[in-house]
Order: structure tokens, then sequence, then C-alpha cells
């Protein structure tokens, strides 16, 4: 899994426990996993459909630095099933893991809508079509 993204865990992301709000790291996460699949799907029209049960592992603290990994698991007609991983970025600790989060690709009207894609597309083929 590549861990693309970090954050900067920062007062704002704070519960009052003191550690990283959940409701912050799932946001970060559906946009993350969203992009991901804008760039996979070759489409900016996609919406969140599902997610499992999401494992909070430990707690972040202000100060931290995190890092989202998310990986494409399955490709169907109209869908793309990802999963998720959350670690502190020094100490390779899983903050969060999610086994399965589902984006369908869908049309100007908001139906479903097949995307065409089978496997993973890595950045450097996306350099090499834009190459040629
Ligand atoms: C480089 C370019 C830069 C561009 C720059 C632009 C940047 C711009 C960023 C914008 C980024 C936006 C990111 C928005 C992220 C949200 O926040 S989206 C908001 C939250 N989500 C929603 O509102 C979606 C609401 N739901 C719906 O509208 C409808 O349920 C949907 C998604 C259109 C699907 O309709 P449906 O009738 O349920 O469809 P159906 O045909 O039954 O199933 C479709 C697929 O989903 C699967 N599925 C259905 N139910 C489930 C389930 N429970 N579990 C798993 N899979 C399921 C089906 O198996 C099927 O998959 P395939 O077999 O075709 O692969």
């Amino acid at each position: 899994m590549n861990f693309h993204t970090r954050k900067w865990v920062k007062p704002e992301d704070l519960n009052p426990n003191g550690s990283l709000f959940g409701g912050s790291l799932l946001r970060w996460i559906d946009e993350e996993a969203a992009i991901y699949a804008i760039v996979q799907l070759e489409n900016p029209k996609v919406v969140t459909k599902y997610m499992s049960e999401i494992n909070f592992v430990s707690s972040a603290k202000q100060g931290d630095i995190i890092e989202l990994g998310i990986t494409a698991t399955a490709f169907g007609t109209t869908s793309i099933t990802m999963c998720c991983e959350v670690r502190n970025k020094i100490t390779r600790k899983s903050i969060l893991t999610i086994d399965k989060i589902v984006f369908v690709n869908i049309n100007d009207y908001g139906d479903p809508t097949p995307h065409g894609k089978t496997k993973i597309k890595y950045i450097d083929e996306q350099f090499e079509d834009l190459g040629n």
C-alpha cells in the first residue's frame, strides 16, 4: 500500500480528550478515497457508496504526523473497492483500518455507469500515457 497523503494533527482536529477526532479522520479518508477513485476511474464524478467496519486501532495526538494509505482491491462494473490504513508516519503504528470502501462511478444524472477499468493504474503508467 502506498501512503500518499500526510497530515499534521493540529489543535482544531482534536476531540475533548485531546486526541484526534474520529470525524476529522473520516473526512480526510473520504476525500483521499475520492481522489484515488477519480484518478483510477478517470472520471471526476464518483460517489461514496459503502464503508465497512472502521477499526480505530490507536489514537493520534496533537503534533503527530499521520499518513493515509488507500489501495484498490477490486474493480466492478460501475464500482471500485478500496481498503485503507492510517498510521503514524514516524512510528508506523497503525491508527485506523477500513477493509472495504466502495465508490460508484456515475454519469451526469447521478446514475451508476460502467467505468471500463479492471486493474490499478500506477502513477508512472499515467505519465507514460501523457508522454505518448
Ligand atoms: C483528475 C480530475 C480532477 C477532478 C477534480 C474534481 C474534484 C472534485 C472532487 C469531488 C469528489 C466527490 C467525492 C464525493 C464523495 C461523497 O461525499 S459522495 C456523497 C455520499 N454518497 C452519496 O450521496 C451516494 C448516494 N447513493 C446513490 O446515489 C446511489 O446509491 C448510487 C451510488 C448512485 C448507486 O445507485 P444504486 O441504484 O444503488 O446502484 P446499483 O446499480 O445497485 O450498484 C452500483 C454499484 O454499487 C455496488 N453496491 C451497491 N450497494 C452496495 C453495498 N451496500 N456495498 C458494496 N457495494 C455496493 C454494486 O455492486 C454496483 O457495483 P458494480 O457491480 O456495478 O461494480
